[in-house]
């Protein structure tokens, strides 16, 4: 489906959002902090939606809460990380999203889990207490990747001061090695974290290395959650012990994998490798013809006929023969959507 509204989609300023609240009677910076709830499931890393202007557009959350609620059995989002741009948004405009979010999934989403990590320390100190005044329901810090931390330690100091603004949070670490160049291992990470954190309540493992994520699941502590991050592998992930997954691709084929999940506690294993195999063959094909995050926001729109508008610079606009190619992929691997 194109996304031809999108030209006239409306954006909605922060003092719009402020607006929005008082009137529904929610003064934000007074909520109590969020229940301490342990994350499972499947968590979409949402997109942030654009303008054709190139300005956020946070008029079209609503109706992306409800897509993901209702037609992809979706129940948490993971806002303004690597699929949402936060790298390319200003710290204002994260502010802002991450209260739409909030705002907007109340009552409807189970968590609204912030990442607030940036290059700058401070900055990410900052949205840190802002996700804690608007009511998320967690936050999660990406390991700094211009001048990178080199040790654990280091990476661990890092995380400690701004787990240390917003206390009542529940905190995960975000581990994406290939796209922060940190190698430092999760497992080590999370050696002796929680007297350094008390918040911290896990990692989202969004990397290749299943032996280190099968080390994060077998040290993790009841409350904490081991999310994995790697769509095309989840079953192995399953397998492993992953309690939840964080990923871009169940924003439009979060129906499928929530499939998969129940074949895999089914114990019908043919039934999820089916479904798994089916989703390999989707990516190994996009793969092939050029897959990055304008090609992945272009067929959220596809399929979910949402306005979520282009990525922002330096990512490209999705090529439309290709998203036509990848939709035809799409439709003939999965004929009932
Ligand atoms: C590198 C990357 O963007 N990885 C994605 C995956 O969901 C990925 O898009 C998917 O596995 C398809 O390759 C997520 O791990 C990222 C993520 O959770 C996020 O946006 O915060």
């Amino acid at each position: 489906m194109h996304c031809f509204a999108y030209q006239w989609a409306t954006k909605i300023t922060k003092s719009d959002a402020y607006k929005e609240r008082q009137s529904n009677k929610v003064v934000m910076s007074a909520m109590a902090p969020a229940a301490d709830k342990k994350l499972t499931g499947l968590v979409a890393a949402a997109f942030t939606p654009f303008t054709a202007q190139g300005e956020i557009n946070v008029a079209e959350i609503g109706r992306y809460i409800n897509y993901l609620r209702e037609k992809q059995g979706v129940r948490s989002v993971f806002v303004n990380g690597t699929t949402g741009e936060s790298m390319s948004l200003t710290v204002a405009e994260r502010k802002t999203l991450a209260e739409a979010w909030c705002l907007k999934a109340k009552g409807k989403m189970d968590q609204v889990i912030v990442h607030v990590g940036c290059m700058s320390v401070k900055d990410s100190q900052e949205l840190a207490h802002h996700a804690a005044q608007i009511g998320a329901d967690g936050i999660a810090v990406i390991a700094p990747s211009f001048f990178k931390p080199n040790t654990a330690e280091a990476l661990k100091k890092f995380l400690h001061e701004v787990a240390s603004v917003a206390p009542s949070l529940p905190f995960y670490y975000y581990h994406i090695p290939a796209v922060t160049g940190v190698n430092v291992l999760g497992r080590d990470l999370m050696e002796g974290i929680e007297e350094l954190i008390p918040s911290f309540r896990g990692v989202k493992f969004s990397g290749e290395d299943l032996m280190d994520f099968g080390q994060c699941v077998s040290y993790s502590k009841p409350h904490w959650s081991a999310l994995y991050g790697v769509d095309e592998q989840l079953l192995a992930a399953l397998a492993m012990g992953a309690h939840g997954a964080v990923g871009s691709t169940y924003n439009y084929l979060g129906c499928h994998f929530n499939e998969l999940i129940s074949a895999f506690e089914k114990d019908s294993l043919d039934q999820a490798r089916t479904i798994q195999f089916k989703v390999q063959e989707l990516l190994s094909y996009a793969k092939k013809l050029g897959f990055d995050l304008g090609v992945n926001k272009q067929l959220m729109n596809e399929v979910s006929g949402l306005c979520l508008g282009p990525p922002r610079l330096p990512l490209m606009p999705c090529p439309p023969e290709r998203a036509q190619s990848i939709m035809k992929k799409y439709h003939s691997i999965f004929p009932d959507c």
